[in-house]
């Protein structure tokens, strides 16, 4: 047998470093900075590791995967964790927060605010151990609030939590369909969308967003963190995340952003007026051209669009907005698009920013108490924080945030989905039913039919 044969089939026995080492040494050599700094204090540790680590397969219970793979952050466990009763609540707390090890790369807490109908508070959290990828760096932080657990504990716990992070790996997890229960069906919804444009003819308001539920039944098992994995896959341009809620997680990739902030400038963007994708790129091209030529549409578009602007103009210095919608275009469908942004009075911190955005005319209606009031009417509810935020800030204050859109919460066999729509003046039942259906494929193509 030629000897180039013989090393094709016997693979030589390279002995692999352990990943882990760089944080074990800087653990060791961090013990005293750690143990001084005082109780009731956040403190972190972040090491580089070698950059494509073949052997990492992302555990955790939380993941957060920006558009087009910008950054990917893969989380465990809690060391702290505060309901956000004010958006100041957290500023003492990361003001204060050491940082030890690498230079320049933030430790960060991943936060959740309820959709604007629940009477839940925000909630931050910090992970205790944290695996950041992005800009050609691969980091590990682990973090601790002082005085909660003994430091030699934490270390232990730390070493623990990261090989599991590490080579925590995701179990598959897209079973089969079994059941769905829709929450509403089409009459329904119809006398919704009928009631809310009768609404708006009567002045009532100017546009709600009506939603709809369909709870899915899985023939085994859903792992909401391989979900999360195949969503950030399919649809790179949205940011894909999988957050632990309630007893169980929630999984989105969503197109619509908040609030992005990176030292003074904070970014948002409008997102609204729908219509579908085709096979043909003619058919595309013309709906894309359709929709932005709908005056129904377009001011679907700018009741959020001015909204967001309203709001940045409070908070920044100069606020930049284009004159007309692009179009964002998904793997569904294909939406009406504006990225407005401005640099920020000084001051002024991100989760303020999010709190006043947060519920855009997007996903609430407009003006916003009386689309809260007519909600409240229909008796609209809305669980697995489906319209809610969720999103991510550094110690420097810097961070990111997303509606929690093409969604579901995933709860071992069972996963809830909900898509919902912008409601004006002309609004159309069927098409804003099918609408909704392109919505729900966006998860629910996930688990494979019986
Ligand atoms: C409420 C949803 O989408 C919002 C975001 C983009 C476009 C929308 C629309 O055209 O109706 C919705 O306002 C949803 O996906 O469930």
């Amino acid at each position: 047998m030629p000897v180039s044969n013989l090393l094709d089939r016997t693979p030589l026995p390279i002995p692999r470093a352990d990943p882990l080492a760089p944080l074990e040494h800087a653990i060791s050599a961090a013990m005293d900075a750690i143990a001084a700094v005082p109780a009731g204090r956040l403190v972190s540790l972040t090491v580089d590791l070698p950059n494509g680590l073949p052997s990492i397969h992302p555990g955790g219970d939380c993941r957060w995967l920006s558009p087009d793979a910008d950054c990917a952050l893969y989380a465990a466990g809690e060391a702290f964790r505060i309901a956000l009763a004010d958006p100041d609540a957290f500023e003492a707390h990361r003001t204060a927060w050491t940082a030890l090890g690498a230079v320049d790369a933030s430790p960060l807490a991943f936060w959740t605010m309820p959709p604007a109908l629940d009477p839940a508070l925000p909630e931050l959290w910090v992970p205790r151990v944290l695996l950041r990828r992005g800009q050609g760096r691969t980091t590990l932080t682990v973090s601790l609030l002082r005085g909660a657990v003994p430091v030699p504990v934490a270390a232990l716990r730390w070493l623990e939590d990261a090989r599991t992070l590490l080579d925590g790996g995701t179990e598959g997890g897209f079973p089969a369909i079994a059941a769905r229960i829709p929450g509403s069906d089409l009459a329904d919804w119809s006398d919704r969308v009928c009631r809310t444009t009768a609404a708006i003819a009567e002045g009532r308001l100017a546009k709600a967003v009506l939603a709809r539920k369909l709870t899915v039944r899985l023939a085994g098992r859903a792992d909401a963190r391989a979900l999360a994995d195949r969503l950030a896959t399919l649809h790179p341009s949205c940011a894909t995340f999988c957050l632990p809620h309630g007893a169980g997680h929630v999984v989105a990739a969503s197109p619509e952003r908040l609030a992005v902030k990176r030292g003074s400038r904070i970014s948002s963007a409008a997102l609204a007026g729908t219509t579908r994708r085709h096979a043909s790129p003619v058919a595309d091209e013309k709906a894309a051209t359709d929709l932005l030529a709908s005056p129904k549409e377009r001011e679907e578009h700018a009741i959020v669009a001015d909204a967001i602007a309203e709001v940045l103009t409070e908070v920044c210095e100069t606020v930049e907005r284009p004159d007309a919608p692009a179009i964002m275009r998904l793997r569904q469908v294909q939406h009406l698009w504006t990225e407005i942004s401005g640099h920020l009075k000084p001051g002024t911190g991100f989760l303020d920013v999010a709190s006043r955005l947060h519920p855009t005319p997007a996903v609430l209606g407009a003006p916003r108490k009386a689309a809260l009031d007519w909600l409240g009417e229909m008796q609209e509810n809305r669980d697995g924080l489906y319209t809610g935020v969720a999103g991510w800030i550094d110690r420097n204050g810097d961070g990111e945030a997303a509606m929690v859109l093409r969604s579901a919460y995933v709860e071992d066999r069972t996963a809830v989905l909900w898509a919902g729509a912008g409601i004006v003046a002309g609004s159309d039942p069927g098409r804003e039913w099918t609408e909704t259906d392109l919505k729900l494929s966006t998860l629910l193509n996930l688990f494979a039919e019986p």
